[in-house]
């Protein structure tokens, strides 16, 4: 009979708890004297143990409308019975403290829990991870997304360093460093130093001494753009010499009726004067995928948050208006809602560079010499907006000490927002008094009734509720009733909205634009979750009566860099496809599957192929997907192989190309995907791999798009396709031999754990004819990996010879004249890895392919469409 999980854990417990009984005839309490030398074991209540999450696999139907709500799992406790109840005993050190938590003994602060401590995403599958499909980080590999409140290394920064011990990012490292240096060195001895060497000697490097920055002179293209002076030091260092479209469009908004209304009125400007970014108004931005839309809204939310005084320094309210109602006097200036982890944390980083490179920088030291750039300890001292990241996936209690360090502004996922917001009621407050809404990938976030959170949160920032006249009863302070006291209190009077995307129906637009007006939120006759851009728009309550409509969306949505081409093949052909155009076209390149499957079966082939594949998905922990990133960014010829997850928002530095493995449905996604290459005014291609069955789809996706269905084919070599099917088949087979091999030990395993404790003897060959269990004879196993082995010798042979042309030769190089073998050799021209080939780009290719008549046609109509935009 078949065992279940459940049955399998039961005899794991029975298994550990015999074990025990045996020894617990000692004089020993049963549990501290197991088998390990040093295990002690203590009680623990049930809610005082480190539960873990675990995702619950689509697959198995345990979706948003029913069957399980929540599976927690617990590791390192066992559980017994004894004395007539149920306990549950927890494995500690030889310290006596529990393992986990010992790195985080801190002067006298409650022990806290590590991000790696708390994984809220747990792999699908953990067989298949342990196989070797999802990838292998060193655990103490940093993050280029620090998560860090930004300080200063002066006194107040050591207990933000103890604070963020173990959490690996590049910052809290440094500044680690630095702390230890310091002490090593001593105060004195290290200031002597410094000034041996030219520094300052330690004094305090102020950012309000120096001079405001000369954006007139040092970034002309800037100067007509009210921003708090320090900003523009900070785009500079970037070189971010103009502005984008956007962004100039964004900031300008309302600014010539400012200028008209100010007069001829001089303002004296110091360091830190501003004028405000535009006039109080709201914006619905849409505009290409990689236009800057970040900084679009970024830029008029850091600016305000420059031209306030500093929190330290902030006055309460006793001097506003008495007629005014009272506001909790608060800090955090915004709030951006995003639709996914990675995108919050990257606008989260791109933001607090901004801040940092906004201070100038202090006298070289030899401390702060090889310190990158976005560290404070690089700057002389002035004024750092804290930006929090919210999402799930990373450390709750984290999180909570970073809002109540006090965050300027918080970039959000809505889930984990509304989660905190249940516990907070300073949170609440806060958010009612925010300067600044913004909602990026606002299509996004509307999705599919995913973003149920995203409406409660939204009503937070809304004012005064409508009365019952209106024919509105709210019933959302029911929703909190824990906390009428905060949800009775007044919003933000001059709150900006900021709702952007690259993509958003003109239907929509239109429909903003003829409501106009301040809208009044009014409820649905059956009551549900916001289904469409629309109710959220609806339900955002625009303090201004005629919102900003910027649309910069290109004609069929895709970039004017972009390349678009396809490559018709059979279904099972596409991984030969994708092999060759990767071979044959090295660069940073994103393939998008549909599924996480597809990745699952990709990733082990490709990667026996030598390809340097980083994989991407929902099913991997945040602190893998967030490694993978990095990973990628890091390496210029990697490969991502990833899901939808990446489709949104995600900037990395120069992809060269998109590969759709499969299309997707929606004309948006594939806008979005194919948006990951051709960045900030770069070019970048996008392959479509077409079988037969998905013409279909395609037409309708380009249809949507308003584009051309016959996308020019990018060429492919014919004649090396036998060779690369050849090593396909053979990773494929040495993938399923792996696989098979892993899964019988795996089971063996589990087999002989469940005999053992069951107390019964297991038959070590297939062929006994006893009654028991049978496992795979070690014979068996023995073989299924040496044959596996020889394959993987083949697969290597294969790799080492070169792929050649058809009509190339090794021996004799000059048989083809025409290919010009002997002049790419001597010219270094030839492709590295396909004999025949030159090193041409794939846009260079796909420029010189022939075109049909009617492609032909298409391209003259857009090149001349482009030139009378460009005049
Ligand atoms: N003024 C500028 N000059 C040059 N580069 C810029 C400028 N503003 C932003 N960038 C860079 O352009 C890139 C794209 O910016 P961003 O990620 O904000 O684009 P986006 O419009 O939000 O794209 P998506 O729609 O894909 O989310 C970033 O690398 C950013 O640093």
């Amino acid at each position: 009979m078949p065992l279940n999980a459940h049955a399998v854990a039961r005899l794991r417990s029975k298994k550990r708890s015999s074990s025990r009984t045996a020894s617990s005839t000692t004089a020993s309490p049963a549990p501290s004297t197991s088998s390990k030398k040093a295990a002690r074991f203590r009680d623990a209540a049930p809610k005082d143990l480190r539960w873990k999450s675990i995702v619950l696999p689509a697959e198995l139907g345990f979706d948003d409308d029913g069957g399980l709500l929540e599976l927690d799992e617990v590791e390192g406790v066992d559980v017994v019975y004894e004395d007539g109840r149920v306990a549950f005993k927890v494995r500690e050190d030889e310290d006596g403290e529990p393992p986990a938590k010992k790195s985080k003994k801190g002067k006298g602060k409650a022990v806290e829990r590590d991000d790696d401590d708390e994984p809220e995403f747990v792999p699908v599958d953990q067989a298949q991870e342990s196989e070797g499909d999802d990838p292998k980080f060193a655990e103490d590999e940093p993050l280029s997304f620090p998560d860090e409140e930004l300080e200063f290394p002066e006194e107040e920064a050591g207990e933000a360093v103890e604070v963020a011990e173990g959490e690996g990012a590049d910052v809290v490292e440094e500044k680690k460093k630095a702390k230890k240096q310091k002490k090593e060195k001593g105060k004195k001895r290290s200031r002597d130093e410094a000034q041996e060497n030219g520094s300052n000697g330690g004094a305090v490097e102020e950012a309000a001494d120096e001079p405001p920055f000369d954006v007139e002179a040092e970034l002309p293209a800037w100067s007509h753009i009210p921003l708090a002076n320090p900003l523009y030091r900070a785009l500079a260092e970037l070189k971010f010499t103009k502005p984008t479209e956007i962004q100039e469009k964004a900031l300008l908004v309302g600014e010539d009726a400012k200028a008209q209304a100010e007069g001829e009125e001089e303002q004296e400007k110091s360091a830190f004067d501003t004028a405000p970014a535009g006039r109080e108004h709201d914006v619905v931005g849409i505009a290409q995928t990689g236009s800057g839309k970040t900084l679009a809204y970024g830029l008029p939310i850091l600016s305000h948050i420059l031209s306030q005084p500093s929190p330290s320094s902030s006055p309460s309210d006793s001097d506003s208006d008495a007629d005014e109602p009272s506001l909790p006097s608060t800090r955090l200036a915004a709030l951006i809602l995003c639709p996914t982890r990675e995108l919050a944390l990257q606008v989260r980083t791109s933001l607090s560079s901004l801040s940092v490179r906004s201070l100038p920088l202090r006298t070289p030291s030899p401390e702060t010499e090889k310190v990158a750039p976005e560290d404070p300890r690089k700057r002389k001292q002035g004024r750092l907006v804290q930006v929090v990241a919210l999402t799930g996936g990373m450390s709750v209690e984290k999180q909570k000490r970073q809002l109540e360090r006090g965050a300027d502004i918080v970039v959000a996922t809505p889930g984990r927002l509304w989660d905190l917001i249940g516990e907070s009621d300073m949170l609440v407050q806060e958010i009612k008094n925010i300067k600044f809404l913004v909602i990026d990938e606002a299509d996004r976030m509307i999705e599919n009734g995913h973003f149920a959170e995203l409406e409660s949160i939204v009503r937070l920032t809304r004012r005064e509720q409508a009365t019952p006249d209106d024919g509105f009863v709210d019933d959302f302070d029911s929703a909190v009733a824990s906390r009428t006291n905060v949800t009775t209190l007044p919003c933000r009077p001059d709150m900006r909205t900021f709702v952007f995307s690259a993509t958003m129906s003109k239907e929509l637009q239109l429909n903003l634009k003829r409501k106009g007006g301040p809208k009044k939120f009014v409820p649905k006759a059956v009551e549900g979750e916001m289904t469409s851009l629309d109710d959220l728009l609806e339900l955002l309550d625009f303090r201004d009566p005629d919102p900003e409509i910027i649309d910069l969306s290109p004609e069929h949505g895709l970039v004017e860099t972009l390349k678009e081409c396809k490559v018709e093949c059979l279904a099972n052909e596409k991984d030969m496809y994708l092999y060759h155009f990767l071979l044959r076209y090295p660069g940073r390149t994103i393939v998008f599957l549909a599924a996480i499957d597809g990745i699952r079966r990709l990733h082990p082939v490709l990667t026996l192929l030598k390809v340097n594949v980083i994989p991407l998905h929902s099913g991997m922990q945040q602190r893998q997907r967030l490694k993978a990133l990095d990973k990628f960014k890091s390496s210029p010829d990697a490969v991502l192989l990833a899901t939808d997850v990446a489709a949104r928002g995600l900037d990395i530095p120069s992809v060269s190309h998109v590969v759709h493995y499969q299309l997707p449905r929606a004309a948006d996604t594939y806008v979005h995907r194919s948006g990951r290459t051709a960045r900030a005014g770069t070019e970048g291609l996008a392959l479509q791999l077409v079988a037969p069955e998905e013409k279909k789809v395609q037409r309708m996706l380009m249809a949507s798009l308003g584009k051309d269905i016959d996308l020019p084919t990018l060429p492919t070599d014919f004649s090396i396709l036998d060779q690369l099917k050849k090593r396909i088949d053979l990773a494929k087979e040495i993938d399923q031999a792996q696989h098979r091999a892993t899964k019988q030990a795996h089971e063996d395993k589990w087999l002989r754990e469940a005999a053992e404790a069951m107390e019964i003897d297991l038959d070590d060959d297939q062929d006994s004819d006893g009654d028991g269990p049978q496992r795979s004879s070690k014979k068996q196993r023995g073989q299924a990996i040496a044959h596996a082995r020889q394959l993987k010798a083949e697969l290597d042979n294969l790799l080492k010879k070169p792929l050649m042309v058809r009509g190339v030769s090794a021996k004799y190089l000059t048989t083809r004249s025409k290919i010009g073998l002997v002049d790419q050799l001597v010219g270094g021209t030839g492709h590295s890895k396909i004999f025949g080939l030159s090193t041409s780009s794939a846009l260079e290719d796909l420029a010189a392919a022939p075109r049909t008549k009617k492609q032909k046609r298409a391209e003259k109509t857009r090149e001349k469409k482009a030139e009378e935009a460009e005049e």
